[in-house]
Formats: C-alpha cells, structure tokens, sequence
C-alpha cells in the first residue's frame, strides 16, 4: 500500500542568515489510506507549518515530502496546483464566502476540477450536505448558519470533490463541545466511508478518539517517529 503522506528527512526554517529560525527538524512518517492521525503539540511547536507544507502552501526547502506519490521538493508551481486540488482543506474558521448560498460554496470545490461534469454539481453537493445534515440549509447564506453549521458546510466543501487527503487545522476550536463533537464524527464517517486520509491538528483532548494515530510535535519535532509505530497493516492484522 502506497501511502499518501510520507516525510523523509523535513527540515524548515523561517527567515534567513543570522535570523534563520529552524522551525521544523528531521520530521519523518507516513499516512496510509483511510488513516485518521491527530497531530497534537504545544503552540508555536510546528504543527501549522507542516500542515501547509503538506497542502502545498509552502515550498519545501530540505528532505522529501511525497503526497500522492508527487515529490514537493522542487515541485514546479503547477504540479503544486495539481496536488492542491486532491486535497480537502478545513480551517479553524470555516472560511466560507459570505457572498455565496451554501450550495454556491460547496459548489466552488468542484468547480476546481475540470473532470468533473457541470451536471454533477448539483447532485454531488446536495448529498454531501445530506451527509452532514444540512439538507434543508441548501440556500441559506453563511450569516444564517450557526457556527456548528458553518463548520460542516465547510466540511461538504472539503470533501464534496473525493479528495484522497483531508488537512484540518483546529476544525473545532470554534465550537462548543456538543457542535465540535458532530464535526468530528462527520469527518471520520464519512473520511472511512470514502477511503480519504486525515490529517487532523488539534488541542481538543475530547476528539481524540477518532484518530487511529496520535503524533506529538515538540519544538519542530515528531516525538513519536515511524520506527516505534506498527506499520498499518499489522494494526488491522491484531484481534
Ligand atoms: N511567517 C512566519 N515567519 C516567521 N515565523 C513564523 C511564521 N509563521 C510561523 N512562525 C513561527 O513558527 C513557529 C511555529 O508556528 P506554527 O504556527 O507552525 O505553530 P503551531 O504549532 O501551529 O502553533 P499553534 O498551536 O499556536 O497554532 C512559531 O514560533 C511561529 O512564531
């Protein structure tokens, strides 16, 4: 099984010459299909860089960085963009476009994707938002929306297009428990549903039961590295 994420060697740094700030250190480890991994840490230790690192938001300046077996490492701009568009995004704040009806914003995901056939909108962001139970929000504006409902409209945004990796920063922090809980449970059905990875920033101890992995970031570096983790196919082997 390829996976979907796999660093090898990532370093990162902010600024230059005397005012280089090593940000990341040595960071190494795989995500596999339909994985769910939380990436825990203190703040300021690294977590937000390596999530647009792996987004394609940043240049990745030392080591390797593969998503969906495409090098990041001196990727050009537009093999950049062509990863980008197999990603689904979830901020910390929805996000979503104040100008557009909920389905105009779900909508916009897929209008990225030039395969898929106008005919198809409709349907495929109608079922996404039955999923995470908005059905009767369709053409409500984001102002109308509770702030548990604006998270999972921007959860339809993310995953309306079948993205083969799911990057959430902080998808709950926003939320109250009852909402942030309802979140996270849609992401992780439907992320198994659809086979997509996860990759899920967070300081919310109530959500971790979702994740099949926990990795802890500590001052740019992965605590718990891929040498002490069962590779995947043995955990689904045990009882
Ligand atoms: N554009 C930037 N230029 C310089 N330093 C930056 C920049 N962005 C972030 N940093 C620094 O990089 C370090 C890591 O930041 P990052 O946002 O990745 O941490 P984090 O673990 O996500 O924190 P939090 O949990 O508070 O969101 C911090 O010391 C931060 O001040």
């Amino acid at each position: 099984m390829q996976p979907t994420v796999s660093a090898l060697n990532l370093n990162y740094a902010f600024g230059q010459g005397n005012l280089l700030k090593p940000i990341l250190t040595n960071i190494n480890f795989d995500i596999y299909p339909g994985e769910i991994v939380i990436l825990m840490g203190p703040s300021g230790s690294g977590k937000t860089t390596l999530l647009t690192l792996i987004g394609g938001l940043r240049s990745v300046q030392e080591g390797s960085l593969k998503i969906l077996n495409q090098e990041l490492h001196g990727a050009s701009k537009r093999q950049l963009t062509t990863v980008r568009k197999q990603i689904g995004f979830i901020f910390q704040y929805h996000n979503l476009l104040k100008c557009l009806t909920v389905y105009g914003n779900v909508q916009m995901s897929l209008k990225l994707h030039s395969e898929i056939p106008k005919c198809e909108y409709r349907p495929r962001a109608i079922a996404l938002l039955e999923a995470v139970g908005l059905a009767d929000r369709v053409d409500y504006y984001p102002e109308k929306l509770s702030g548990g409902q604006k998270q999972r409209v921007a959860i339809a945004r993310a995953l309306v297009a079948q993205p083969k990796l799911l990057l959430a920063d902080e998808p709950t922090s926003s939320l109250d428990s009852k909402s942030g809980r309802d979140v996270v449970d849609i992401i992780q059905r439907l992320a198994k549903e659809e086979g997509c990875s996860v990759l899920l920033v967070t300081h919310d101890n109530r959500i971790l039961d979702i994740a099949d992995r926990i990795l802890q970031m500590e001052d740019g570096q992965l605590l718990n590295t891929l040498a002490q983790l069962p590779h995947p196919m043995e955990r689904l082997a045990r009882p």
